[in-house]
């Protein structure tokens, strides 16, 4: 089997301050100052070209730095990442230019991706019929919606042609009519072989969509396996952790992170 997506021991450390002094004094004088977050310790994984893999999670669990160190928007801080070809991420906030239009977005995003002028005069109006914008397509994003916003990432992404696509919530925020046509357009990557990741919390998308489930946990790997091994698994889980009081909840978090603690000083 070809292997699409490699990823080994990767793990993404932020830094916490207690306020902007100390994020400031700690430009002059780094590791002085903040507390040290790991948003990922030591996740391993990797998927097969064609692969449709689902990442779970409750909130903070990693899935979207996770999918960003994937399409290569967020640096990893140790562990190797390996990509094959080119990606594409559609998220909510998937890197539009605020200030710029609609169509100069399209073609900014599509002249980072490579394509000449000319060929981007052919992908233009297809891009633009899909994403359903109309008029707004000539007027800056900042005055868009999340909803349009997303249908102008999906439309640019699922229209490039990339060997990986990565869907991190970008249908949550769109209309119904929007996301059965995006689905339709997944579905036919899907058949046609392409890697996919796909991040959601509507348990039913992974299940119509997802082969694999990659299950996330304060930042590690709980589990990774079939659809039908692992989601079952999760929603167990989330039936329990729906009932846990405040106070269990904070003990559940605690005890994973001395998990991860434990797991960083091998
Ligand atoms: N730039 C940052 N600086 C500090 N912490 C960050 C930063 N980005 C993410 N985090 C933290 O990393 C953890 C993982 O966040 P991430 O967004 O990957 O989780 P998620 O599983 O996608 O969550 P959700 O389901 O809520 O979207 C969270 O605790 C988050 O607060």
């Amino acid at each position: 089997m070809d292997k699409a997506i490699l990823i080994n021991n990767v793990t993404k450390k932020y830094k916490l301050y207690n306020n902007t002094k100390e994020r400031l004094l700690d430009l002059i004088t780094p590791k002085s100052y903040g507390e040290d977050f790991y948003a990922l310790s030591n996740v391993s994984f990797e998927a097969n070209k064609g692969d449709v893999v689902g990442f779970v999670g409750i909130n903070g669990s990693g899935k979207s730095t996770l999918s960003n160190i994937i399409a290569g928007i967020v640096p990893e801080t140790s562990g190797s990442v390996k990509v094959m070809g080119q990606t594409a991420l559609i998220a909510i906030a998937s890197g539009l230019k605020e200030e710029l239009t609609g169509r100069d977005n399209i073609e900014m995003k599509c002249l980072m991706l490579g394509f000449s002028k000319n060929e981007i005069k052919e992908l233009e109006p297809q891009i633009i019929e899909f994403s359903e914008l109309g008029k707004f397509i000539d007027q800056p994003v900042k005055s868009y919606s999340s909803g349009m916003k997303s249908r102008l990432g999906f439309a640019i992404s699922v229209n490039v042609n990339p060997d990986v696509i990565i869907i991190d919530e970008a249908l949550s925020v769109g209309d119904k009519a929007f996301a059965e046509k995006s689905f339709e357009k997944m579905n036919e990557f899907k058949k046609n072989g392409k890697t996919m990741i796909f991040v959601s919390h509507s348990i039913n998308q992974m299940k119509n969509f997802c082969e694999k489930i990659l299950w996330l946990e304060y930042g590690m790997v709980r589990e990774y396996g079939s659809v039908e091994e692992i989601l079952p698994k999760y929603e167990m889980f989330l039936k329990k952790y729906k009932k846990m009081t405040k106070v269990e909840r904070e003990a559940y978090k605690q005890e994973a992170y001395e998990r991860q603690q434990a797991i960083l000083e091998i």
